[in-house]
């Protein structure tokens, strides 16, 4: 849809569109909804001033990019968002020229933005091609946001920074920055100060001008546009990020700035739904939900392996005052809002900062306290040098808690949590562990509350996958458990929710087979599998996690060093690739890895 030529009344009306269009895909598909409805006049004007045909427009974790992806000829497929084979809920430049970068992993946006103003200034593009970031309040938390502004205010790259703030993270916005942004003074008042002494110098020569620069210099004393402007990179705002007429005439002046320029957009998150507008955190991340009350559409299942984390969690912390913990920005995506509310000196939300919580949790840890760093497995990745460099290398004890380890269904490619086995096991002094249960969960963190050395536990997204096998027995450092046992050649070992689809798969087939809960793939129960190789010579591997480096390589890496040659193994965790969006069944399906399917593939092994 090109915007370029409309007018006002005919862009509100494209506002009004939009909105409609996101409630009711969302409220069918779930999606994030408050973040894309809070963004929509701010991408409009953006396409009514800037081509992303030509101009890398960078959104910032990209969840609120929804009204940019109808714009760039996506409305008729906008009803297969987030769901499998069908659009991306994140910005995806497989799916459209128009998406410039893969994003889901916040602050990454301004660093992006200075490589490509460096590459079109190498070019010579300045001229025709300018990048536009939009980047959110809470996304402002992280480090490297920093790190980009550094060398921006310093190179002094033309590129316009759209900062949506909505004073909401997920969760309301901890920490210094947010404050500062929403300082009391940066309000309308600066501005119309500003406006007023700009009208008024007009009439006067040079020494007025230059006193009311001075004037508005020591006024910006008290506006977070000190702190950018002092970097060297000018500040606009804060404007209304609904006004549609103020959006494109300050989004023209900044264009034609030819300098880096902050934008302060004030907006509403969830703007336009009422149920959803100003400070409600559940409607950042929804599932399918009826329009008109607002009610989730999903019946309450199973109980999920976050709320057995937090349950466990808070049991542990009543009887030792030594646990704390932390999360970043995550609150009650990893249930840590519980633990915080009931003990608010003990844990934390420390805003989008993965290397900053991992680092923090190991200084509590040198100091004698009990750190639970409870973060998805997939932001960990932020924070890997931390857990190396500041807890493996000192043997600290800090419990890495990895929620939503596995495919994590609809967020995708770069929400998947598959890689914590293969990039954690690599690191000296670390000890991998899984539940497979609710019950194995109370063990696993009561054995993780007095395990004196750094560990990380892993969990799934959603419930445990229920089996009937044996009640899971406590755990004790590189013990395994052993569920299934038979004069079968096979052997299935499970590791955490792994173990739930070695039994759904053992239900599909005729012949026996023993079952094993490895529960420690760092260090292996060496015991155990070496017993298992004198009674069973097919080994299969069952884990939510990537093959690269995973449970079947440590297992390989065991049967090579103790030269057990005649044991053949295969490993059912993911192959050597990123795994896309969608329903986590289809995706599965689509990866052969269903339990019916695997039966298939253990039969065909045979
Ligand atoms: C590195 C990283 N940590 C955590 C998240 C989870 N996350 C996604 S959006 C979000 C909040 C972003 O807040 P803001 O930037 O203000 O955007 P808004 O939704 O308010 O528009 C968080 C914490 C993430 N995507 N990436
Ligand atoms: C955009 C983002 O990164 C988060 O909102 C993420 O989508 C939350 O995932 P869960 O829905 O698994 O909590
Ligand atoms: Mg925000």
């Amino acid at each position: 849809m090109n915007i370029k030529d409309k007018s006002i009344i005919e862009l509100d009306n494209i506002c009004k569109d939009i909105r409609s269009e996101i409630l009711r895909v969302v409220s069918k598909n779930g999606g994030h909804l408050s973040s894309t409805l809070g963004a929509t006049e701010l991408i409009v004007a953006m396409h009514k001033v800037f081509d992303s045909k030509k101009d890398p427009f960078i959104f910032d974790v990209s969840h609120q990019s929804y009204a940019h992806k109808l714009l760039t000829q996506r409305w008729e497929e906008f009803d297969t968002l987030r769901q499998f084979n069908g659009l991306c809920g994140y910005t995806k430049p497989s799916e459209s020229d128009d998406d410039y970068f893969v994003a889901g992993h916040s602050s990454t946006s301004i660093s992006l933005g200075v490589g490509a103003a460096k590459a079109i200034a190498l070019k010579g593009e300045q001229d025709s091609r300018i990048p536009v970031v939009m980047i959110g309040d809470g996304s402002m938390t992280a480090g490297m946001v920093y790190e980009a502004l550094n060398e921006l205010g310093d190179r002094k790259y033309p590129m316009v920074i759209i900062l949506n703030d909505n004073e909401m993270s997920i969760a309301k916005p901890i920490g210094a920055i947010s404050r500062m942004l929403s300082s009391a003074m940066a309000s309308p008042f600066y501005q119309k100060f500003k406006k007023h002494t700009e009208n008024f110098v007009d009439n006067f020569g040079e020494a007025a001008h230059y006193m009311a620069k001075k004037a508005e210099e020591s006024l910006k004393l008290i506006t977070p546009g000190i702190m950018f402007e002092e970097m060297g990179i000018n500040y606009i705002g804060p404007v209304d990020g609904h006004n549609l007429t103020q959006l494109i005439e300050i989004f023209e002046k900044a264009k034609e700035l030819k300098r880096p320029v902050i934008i302060h957009a004030q907006t509403v998150k969830g703007k336009g739904y009422d149920i959803a507008e100003g400070q409600e955190e559940k409607w950042h991340g929804v599932g399918p939900f009826d329009l008109d009350s607002g009610n989730s559409s999903k019946k309450s299942g199973a109980k999920s392996a976050t709320q057995i984390y937090t349950e466990a969690l808070l049991h542990l912390a009543k009887h030792n005052d030594k646990i704390v913990g932390a999360t970043a920005a995550m609150p009650s995506g990893t249930g840590l809002s519980e633990l915080m509310e009931t003990y608010p000196d003990r844990f934390w939300d420390v805003a989008i900062a993965e290397q900053h919580a991992v680092t923090s949790m190991a200084a509590l840890a040198k100091e004698g306290f009990k750190p639970f760093c409870t973060i998805y497995s997939t932001f960990l990745q932020r924070g890997y040098d931390q857990v190396i460099h500041d807890t493996c290398l000192m043997d600290l004890p800090v419990v890495f808690a990895l929620d939503r380890a596995g495919i994590v269904g609809e967020d995708g490619e770069t929400h998947q949590g598959v890689f914590d086995i293969s990039f954690l096991r690599a690191v000296p002094n670390m000890t991998l562990f899984a539940p497979r249960d609710e019950k194995s969960m109370h063990q696993a963190l009561a054995f993780a509350s007095e395990y004196n050395h750094p560990c990380s536990v892993r969990y799934p997204r959603g419930s445990f996958t229920e089996t009937g096998l044996a009640e899971s027995i406590p755990f004790e450092l590189a013990k395994s458990q052993l569920l299934r046992s038979n004069s079968s050649d096979i052997l299935f070992i499970g590791y955490g929710n792994g173990v739930g689809r070695a039994y759904e798969t053992a239900e599909f087939l005729e012949s026996d087979v023993g079952i094993l809960d490895l529960r420690f793939v760092k260090p292996l129960d060496e015991e155990m599998l070496s017993d298992m190789s004198k009674k069973h010579k097919k080994w299969f591997v069952f884990s939510d996690s990537a093959k690269m480096g995973g449970v079947g390589s440590a297992i390989l890496e065991f049967l090579a060093k103790e030269k057990i040659l005649h044991v053949e193994v295969e490993s059912f965790e993911y192959e050597d690739n990123f795994i896309t969006h969608g329903n986590t069944k289809l995706v599965e399906e689509s990866l052969g890895l269903l339990p019916k399917q695997l039966a298939k593939r253990v039969e065909e092994l045979l």
